[in-house]
């Protein structure tokens, strides 16, 4: 069974592959944050912008099957494309912590309709075989146990967790993502220090949240 809070049709908004027409499956629930605001300051993770608590989203629900999520979220995908093999369909699986609930068996059922499989992952679990893009966005103290994929993506700045701590790992991309901290009710300086630690620090790039500037989900 999975739960899934929200899906919908986008683009990526992060990363490598920002631009890049996705549909979007938000699971629900995280290990790091019980993502209730009374609880945000004693978790591991503090500063999340996302609401990933419950199943009552545009296109949520419990699904009691790989496959029948997989029909649910290949049917957001436009189906009028005179080339497919130039816009292969991409589904994203977010949360959440989507290594929660993310398995073998969806993996297929995604890749039989089709699909690339993109994953954004705090790290904190190993991820199954069959994922095409994992990013991995390392948290504060949480322990990372998924040290290789397509690309490392950190949020920036976090005091317990340096861009020096991960920049020896097996990862193609290095991406640092100034800290949004208005989900957190607070102001900050976090866009000009990410630009600064890039242009001193050239093997990370800067990742912007295109789709907060765009105004889509
Ligand atoms: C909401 S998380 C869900 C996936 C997974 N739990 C994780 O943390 O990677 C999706 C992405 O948003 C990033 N993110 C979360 N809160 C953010 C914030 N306040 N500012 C910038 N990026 C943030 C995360 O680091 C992660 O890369
Ligand atoms: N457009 C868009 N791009 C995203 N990239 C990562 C997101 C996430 O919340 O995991 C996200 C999101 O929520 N929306
Ligand atoms: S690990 Fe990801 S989903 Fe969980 S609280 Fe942190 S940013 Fe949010
Ligand atoms: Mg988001």
């Amino acid at each position: 069974m999975y739960s899934v809070k929200e899906a919908f049709y986008t683009l990526q908004g992060e990363g490598a592959q920002a631009g890049r027409p996705s549909v979007f499956c938000r699971f629900a629930g995280c290990n790091l944050w019980s993502g209730r605001e009374k609880d945000r300051e004693r978790s591991i993770c503090r500063f999340c912008d996302t609401d990933f608590v419950g199943i009552d989203g545009q296109n949520g629900g419990r699904f009691y099957s790989a496959s029948a999520l997989a029909e649910h979220l290949q049917a957001l995908w436009p189906d009028d494309q005179p080339d497919r093999a130039r816009g292969k369909p991409y589904v994203v699986f977010t949360g959440g912590e989507p290594l929660l609930q993310l398995d073998i068996d969806l993996i297929e059922a995604m890749h039989l309709c089709g699909f690339e499989i993109g994953v954004e992952t705090n790290g904190t679990l190993p991820a199954p075989e069959g994922i095409d893009w994992l990013c991995v966005s390392p948290k504060g103290s949480a322990r990372l146990r998924q040290l290789s994929g397509q690309e490392l993506k950190l949020v920036y700045p976090q005091s317990d967790a340096t861009p020096a701590q991960f920049e020896q790992l097996d990862f193609e991309h290095f991406y640092l993502q100034p800290m949004d901290l208005t989900p957190r009710g607070e102001q900050g300086e976090t866009m000009a220090a990410t630009v600064s630690y890039c242009m001193t620090h050239p093997q990370w790039r800067l990742s912007l949240q295109m789709h907060k500037i765009a105004g889509i989900d």
